[in-house]
């Protein structure tokens, strides 16, 4: 995992972090998170030297987040994964300690306050991020395709078009049941903007299909090859704040 700052000044509310299950506090006034995606708005894929993003249109309210533990509108703008080198490790969030070989994130702005992700991402309502826990087992149907375009953006700064991708194929079958904590972006500017909402169930992918995001590199085309692997941040101290579940 990258090191980067250690502390962040000020920082008392960063990202990613253990949720202790017995510490989390059941809250009856989370709603049901509704969350509307257009495959059609799906732009492109690239590999931006920390992880690879699914990147898409986030110019009208095509693809919106709401419920939850959300006041607002968010608009998804990309999608992105963390991943271990192994299948022993590479999730960013753990549960009661337990690590997944990795974790997705769909990555929502505040469209009823901001107009634009770089301007929500200062903000303390700024962003809100769906984690989802991915365990190694069977195939990933709906996953093949972006695993199909992985080798076309191999080194960093390199992208493809990547059109009619549903984001909602990689969200598991129960949504109702997820852990909310108010926290950071886990890479720079590490802003402390994210209102976290992360699954109880894990989505199953193959073996394989986890080795093809393995094959990805941190470097460009003219630098000596580094596997891109273990791109998650170590974990960040809770400092009093309380995580809550929407299930008992
Ligand atoms: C133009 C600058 C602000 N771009 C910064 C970059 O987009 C950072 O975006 C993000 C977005 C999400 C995350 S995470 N892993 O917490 O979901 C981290 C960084
Ligand atoms: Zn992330």
């Amino acid at each position: 995992m990258w090191q980067g700052p250690l502390v962040v000044p000020g920082g008392d509310h960063q990202s990613p972090i253990d949720i202790a299950v017995r510490k989390t506090v059941f809250d009856s006034e989370l709603k049901p998170l509704v969350a509307t995606y257009d495959p059609q708005t799906c732009q492109q894929i690239w590999n931006n030297g920390y992880s690879f993003l699914v990147e898409y249109d986030d110019t009208t309210d095509k693809n919106t987040l709401k419920g939850g533990p959300l006041q607002d509108k968010f608009r998804l703008c990309q999608f992105h994964f963390h991943w271990g080198e192994s299948n022993d490790w590479g999730s960013e969030h753990t549960v009661d300690r337990r690590l997944f070989p990795a974790e997705l994130h769909l990555v929502h702005w505040n469209s009823d306050r901001y107009t634009l992700f770089e301007e929500a991402v200062m903000e303390e309502n700024g962003l809100a991020v769906i984690g989802v826990f991915l365990k190694v087992g069977k195939r990933h149907e709906g996953l093949q395709k972006l695993v199909d375009a992985l080798p076309a953006i191999r080194h960093k700064d390199s992208i493809v078009e990547f059109n009619r991708f549903d984001p909602g194929c990689l969200l598991p079958a129960n949504i109702n049941d997820y852990w909310t904590y108010h926290g950071s972006l886990t890479t720079p500017p590490l802003t402390e903007s994210v209102s976290w909402i992360i699954m109880k169930q894990h989505i199953e992918v193959s073996h394989d299909q986890l080795a093809v995001f393995r094959s990805l590199l941190f470097t460009s085309a003219e630098e000596v090859q580094k596997s891109m692997v273990n791109n998650f941040r170590v974990q960040q101290p809770l400092r009093g704040r309380t995580i809550r579940s929407s299930f008992t």
